[in-house]
Formats: C-alpha cells, sequence, structure tokens
C-alpha cells in the first residue's frame, strides 16, 4: 500500500466522535480526509477546521460539516502532513504552501498528530528548502534580509507568475542545507519585515505516524 495512505488511515483512529478537527493539507492527509468522508457519511459527528482553500473544497464535497475559524476557540485535533521531521518533532511544513494558515490552526490545537512517509524523517531539519511566506511588497528586500540567515531564498513560482498562497502572499523557499537551531530561526525569521511566517513549527507536534515498507511506526513527543 502507498506509505501516505498507509500513514493517514492510521491516524484515523485518533479521531473521536464529537470532536473539533484541524483538517490539514497535501497528498498525505488528502487519505485522512477521504475516511473522514466516509466516517461522517456513517453517522461520525465531528465537525473540521480547513487549513486551506483545496482542504475546505475537499471536505465540502465528501460532506464533511465545516467551522467557520471566527467561531472556534480551540481544537481538539489537527492531523497534518510534514514535508520533514526531526528526531525531537520539530518540522518543516509548507511544500504545499499552506504554511500560514496550518500553523494558526495547529497553533489553537490540543493535539497535532503528524503523517507522513518514512522519506520525510531525517536527522536534521534544512535539505528540504523552508518556505518563508512574505508579503509582495518589497519581496526582494525581504529576500536580501533573509539570505543574511545564511540561505538562499528562491521565489516559488508557477507557469503563470508568482505562487500566491491562500493568503495572497508569496513564497520564498529558502535553501538552508542544515538548520542547527530551529527554534532561533523561526524566531528570527518570524521578526523580519515582510515576513508573514515561517514553514518551522517548533514545540507543536506531539505525535507523528510515519507509513514504511514494513507498516506503520508512531513517535511521540518525549516530555
Ligand atoms: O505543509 C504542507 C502544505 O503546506 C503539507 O503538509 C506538506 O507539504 C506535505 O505534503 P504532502 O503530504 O503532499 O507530501
Amino acid at each position: 500500500m502507498d506509505k501516505k495512505k498507509l500513514a493517514a488511515e492510521h491516524a484515523v483512529a485518533s479521531i473521536e466522535e464529537g470532536m473539533v478537527l484541524g483538517l490539514g493539507t497535501g497528498s498525505t492527509v488528502y487519505w485522512m480526509i477521504q475516511k473522514l468522508g466516509e466516517l461522517v457519511k456513517e453517522g461520525l459527528n465531528i465537525k473540521g477546521v480547513p487549513t486551506s482553500q483545496e482542504t475546505e473544497a475537499l471536505a465540502l464535497k465528501l460532506g464533511i460539516p465545516l467551522l467557520q475559524l471566527a467561531d472556534v476557540h480551540e481544537i481538539d485535533l489537527t492531523i497534518d502532513g510534514a514535508d520533514e521531521v526531526s528526531a525531537n518533532l520539530e518540522l518543516i511544513k509548507g511544500g504545499g504552501g499552506a504554511l500560514f494558515r496550518e500553523k494558526m490552526i495547529a497553533s489553537i490545537s490540543r493535539r497535532l498528530l503528524i503523517v507522513v512517509d518514512d522519506s520525510k524523517v531525517v536527522t536534521t531539519l534544512g535539505k528540504f528548502p523552508l518556505p518563508v511566506e512574505v508579503v509582495p511588497f518589497g519581496w526582494e528586500l525581504t529576500s536580501r534580509k533573509l539570505s543574511r540567515f545564511g540561505c538562499k531564498p528562491v521565489l516559488r513560482t508557477t507557469a503563470k507568475g508568482p505562487f500566491i498562497t491562500d493568503n495572497g502572499n508569496y513564497i520564498l523557499d529558502c535553501h538552508f542545507d542544515t538548520i542547527h537551531n530551529p527554534e532561533e530561526l523561526n524566531e528570527h525569521l518570524n521578526l523580519t519585515i515582510g515576513v508573514v511566517e515561517n514553514g518551522l513549527f517548533v514545540n507543536m507536534a506531539n505525535t507523528i505516524i510515519v507509513g514504511s515498507n514494513e507498516g506503520v511506526y508512531t513517535k511521540k513527543k518525549s516530555m
């Protein structure tokens, strides 16, 4: 079975009746949302909070009831994917460009459960270019400032021009190669004028479910 699908479907066992659920974005969590749609059809009562327009459209298509973020004070459980996961359960997210909404939803979640295939598990973060969402105005200046942190920022583009996030912003994919202190870098990046949010998730994930050829395994944050 597809390793992403394996991890995502395993995560469904953590969903309980009555929960408010954060619904992540990407090709891994897609499988969790598909399964959730089936459970809702069978009578499971949950409410979802989507982390992107893409996930919102998918959830609506599957008949999953959704809440407006304005009406949500706390989320019981968010299930999301990641681009890299370190041994300490620090994450790089934002490969799909949804990092701002994903981080906002994660920040009000009691538990953040991450589903990945084993190619995403690393010793040190940084091989995957770190996505940083920036305001379009003056992005070249912001890019120069970000390069002072030791990376090479590259504007994410599509065939039509710059990639535009759900919030109307740009993404700079920052090539670090190795990120030694994710906590410090996260703070420094977010203090840079022009930066909306970055894809480092530090002290946020509680549990990682990893799909591999040998089956699934789970890693929990040590307290
Ligand atoms: O952070 C994300 C989107 O912004 C995704 O969770 C991340 O890119 C992983 O995606 P996939 O499951 O498709 O590999």
